[in-house]
């Protein structure tokens, strides 16, 4: 459907610097833990620690004990000779029982704190990014993937933890390995390389198949949402749409499927693989230890300890090689939401800069150009020069496309120009400070947000900052005309307006609209920008509307008003006419139309939709 493209995978995944970079995985997983909860994070280190020491005095422990077991005398003398190396045991293996339950409630007690901690910062971030950001394609695939990052950073948590763990009781089963025998180190390692290198190879598989399919990932839920999305739903039943986005879905989801297939038919392979290697080197462990022993280079007693150890250290090894590798597949992705972390604070939205004037006289564009980041299509605004003087209403006037939306973006401070400076009385806008131009504007967007919240929440959320009174919010429902609205909802004001939520409810068009003019009253801003406010609205709302934006000039408040009604643009002090991202005349409503240019031929058209006689009834 056009939005499912296969970008190449991002790896950086072998095994030197799955080993090179176990230090800093396991650095940056304390770090996360650190800033999670320290007392917990402390509790999980000193316990894993602590177990593996543990581990250490047990063999050495079951050493002593088979060596005192298989010694000469009498049964009973070997027996009480045994019994204080049994008694450690016990006491060790009591120790680290209850080690491993501190550890597993510390663990429990931090993983939801570093997901939250990590996913904080996430929204934080990403809420704090340009417009232009959010709106680039790869920066959105870096927002999808990163949001991974926070569930993989939790996981890091508990294999961190066992890595650790398992890296002390391997180091201690193979200090006790060497001091039995030399040749028996190698023996282990050679032992437990194949499944490394088959752990390895599936994870790299696996993370260039995400990255590869992240975006198709994306449309297969998009479609699939869609399908149950309740503003699809009445043309996907008359329009008949279902069939087709459904077959959309399964084709989509059958390639997916051929993926998973792949990387089932790799995995089989490279299991297989690994088990062949895995199994001779078994073998060629358990005959050298046999040659010693008939060689008499070695006593039975160490050999039944050798292979206590062995078992013991090769269980640790395997579970270090697979542990290290979730751990680095799950660093894969905390290293896209660190990316994530990096690239969002580049293109947040700057903070400070030079103040705005106290109370400027006008906004001038001076040749102005900006095209959309990656659009391929005409400048948006072309060479554009005009004022918007403040405490006037400005209408802006033109066809659909001609670029009416783009400049009180660019007003607003949402984009900023490629070519060619904003000035607020000779302040130029991009050096000023961007919080504080958005605290001069209060705008009713084309495509204002219907948030899924109270009608209260929905006034009083265009200024979150001023504490919320009663009386501001009746005053901004009033200067909206929405009184009615607010009165015929079922608990008035505390009316969730979310209908697929119990005791939701859901307004018309015309009635939202009305609900986000009261917003943008309520924030109270110095320039008031309204795009199509009347878009939604009957002919005795519209009329009303425009009499209260008339009345809200009258007290000083700037009001820049996008519309195609031009009987309404007749109260305008200045009208701007766009075409093409140029502007082709100014002046006030009266000027223009005597002057017979765009503005009084769009005028005539629509005047004489009216002129247009109303048929007869037939006589009857
Ligand atoms: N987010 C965007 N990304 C890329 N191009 C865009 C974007 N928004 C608008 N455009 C393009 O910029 C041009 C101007 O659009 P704009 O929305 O400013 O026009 P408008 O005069 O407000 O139109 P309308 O009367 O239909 O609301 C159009 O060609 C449009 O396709």
């Amino acid at each position: 459907m056009g939005w499912s493209q296969h970008s190449d995978a991002f790896l950086e995944l072998n095994f030197r610097a799955m080993v090179t970079r176990l230090p800093a995985l396991l650095a940056s997983s304390f770090r996360l833990a650190w800033q999670a909860d320290r007392q917990a994070a402390r509790i999980v280190l000193g316990a894993e620690v602590c177990r593996g020491l543990a581990q250490a005095v047990s063999l050495l422990a079951v050493n002593s004990v088979l060596g005192r077991l298989m010694a000469t005398g009498s049964v009973q003398d070997r027996l009480r000779d045994a019994v204080p190396a049994l008694v450690t045991v016990a006491v060790v293996m009591l120790l680290a029982a209850l080690l491993r339950a501190a550890s597993t409630y510390a663990t429990g007690r931090l993983e939801p704190k570093v997901e939250r901690v990590a996913t904080e910062l996430y929204l934080e971030r990403a809420a704090a990014v340009e417009l232009s950001a959010i709106e680039d394609e790869a920066f959105h695939k870096l927002l999808d993937t990163a949001q991974y990052g926070a569930s993989s950073a939790r996981r890091m948590i508990r294999i961190a933890a066992r890595v650790v763990n398992a890296m002390i009781s391997l180091v201690a089963a193979a200090g006790v390995l060497t001091v039995l025998h030399p040749a028996l180190l190698p023996l282990l390692v050679t032992m437990t390389l194949p499944s490394a290198w088959g752990a390895l190879t599936m994870a790299r598989h696996r993370y260039a198949s995400f990255h590869a399919w992240v975006q198709h990932a994306r449309a297969g839920q998009l479609i699939s949402g869609l399908l149950t999305e309740p503003a699809a739903a009445p043309e996907i039943r008359v329009h008949g749409v279902g069939p087709f986005l459904l077959r959309h879905f399964r084709a989509m989801s059958e390639s997916a499927e051929a993926e998973q297939a792949r990387l089932a038919r790799l995995g089989a392979r490279t299991g297989l693989i690994a088990a062949a290697w895995t199994g001779l080197a078994t073998v060629a462990t358990y005959a050298t230890l046999g040659g010693l022993l008939l060689g008499g280079a070695m006593a039975l007693s160490v050999a039944g300890t050798a292979v206590i150890a062995i078992r013991t250290g090769s269980g640790n090894l395997d579970t270090l090689v697979l542990e290290v590798n979730s751990l680095h597949e799950d660093a894969l992705f905390v290293g896209d939401l660190q990316r994530l972390y990096v690239e969002a604070a580049e293109r947040a939205i700057p903070v400070g800069g030079e103040p705005l004037p106290e109370e400027p006289r006008e906004i001038r564009f001076e040749n102005v150009t900006f095209t959309y980041p990656g659009s391929a299509a005409r400048p948006a605004l072309s060479d554009l020069t005009l004022s918007v003087p403040l405490g006037k209403i400005v209408a802006l006037v033109g066809e659909n496309g001609s670029g009416k939306t783009t400049l009180v973006k660019l007003l607003s401070g949402l984009y900023a120009p490629q070519r060619g400076r904003i000035l607020w009385d000779g302040v130029d806008a991009a050096t000023v400070d961007r919080h504080q131009l958005a605290e001069r504007i209060a705008m009713v967007a084309q495509d204002f947000k219907r948030w899924p919240f109270t009608a209260r929440v929905n006034v009083a959320i265009g200024r979150t900052s001023a504490p919320l009174t009663d009386e501001r919010l009746r005053a901004s429902v009033t200067e909206a005309g929405a009184e009615n609205v607010v009165d015929d909802l079922p608990r008035g004001l505390d009316t969730l307006l979310a209908r697929m939520f119990s005791g939701g409810h859901e307004l018309s068009g015309g009635q939202w609209q009305r609900l986000g003019i009261a917003r943008a009253a309520y924030r109270r801003g110095a320039i008031l920008v309204v795009d199509e406010p009347t878009a939604a609205l009957d002919a005795r709302a519209e009329l009303e509307v425009f009499e209260k934006i008339r009345a809200l000039a009258g007290t000083g408040q700037t009001v820049i008003l996008i519309t195609h009604r031009l009987a309404s643009v007749r109260h305008a002090d200045l009208v701007h006419v766009l075409d093409q991202g140029r502007l082709v005349e100014s002046g006030t409503p009266e000027e223009l139309l005597s002057s017979g240019g765009v503005y009084a031929e769009l005028y005539s058209l629509q005047a004489e939709q009216f002129a247009a006689k109303v048929p007869a009834p037939k006589a009857g």
